[in-house]
């Protein structure tokens, strides 16, 4: 019989850090909504979540480094909204945010979720934070709590 491994959605117990980026707050603060009621619904208690507010997208990373080196928590959750401008700012920020939200995870082992919406312009930033196109902050909460569980599962 083939051995199956994947993580559960039962947050109880577990701890969370958030990183959430202040530009485009309109925005941003719809996915810690979001990712707040995520967390409730499977269990997470209010006191498990650590949210600390980054300037933007850029500096995510360095927040998110800081929260996974300390150990106290099983997952960090980054949200942010880059909306593209007139310059090539928007591709630079992406980037840089993408890389290392991604290289801070496997650096620490720790599951680092990249809930930054990378949008051409503020309509499709609405849609994906909490309107026709769901809330993404809900939906990497969803996954930050399966990983950990994953990881879990996969250490036994
Ligand atoms: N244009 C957006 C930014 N830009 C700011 C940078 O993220 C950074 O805070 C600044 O360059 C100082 O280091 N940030 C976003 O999160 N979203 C944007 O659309
Ligand atoms: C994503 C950005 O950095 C962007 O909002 C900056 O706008 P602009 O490229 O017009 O300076």
């Amino acid at each position: 019989m083939e051995m199956l491994k994947e993580g559960n959605l039962l947050g109880s117990g577990l701890k969370f850090g958030i990183v959430a980026a202040r530009f485009n707050e309109f925005i941003t603060s719809k996915l810690l909504g979001g990712a707040y009621d995520a967390l409730s619904r499977h269990g997470v208690d209010k006191e498990n979540i650590t949210t600390a507010w980054v300037p933007g997208a850029f500096e995510i990373p360095l927040i998110a480094q800081k929260m996974a080196e300390s150990e106290k928590f099983d997952a960090v959750i980054c949200l942010g909204a880059v909306i593209r401008g007139a310059t090539t700012h928007y591709d630079l920020v992406c980037g840089e945010a993408a890389k290392g939200i991604a290289q801070v995870s496997l650096k620490t082992g720790v599951p680092v979720m990249f809930g930054v919406i990378t949008t051409e312009n503020i309509e499709q930033a609405v849609e994906r934070a909490g309107t026709k196109a769901g809330n993404k902050g809900f939906d990497v909460a969803v996954s930050a709590i399966e990983m950990v569980n994953l990881i879990k599962e996969l250490e036994k």
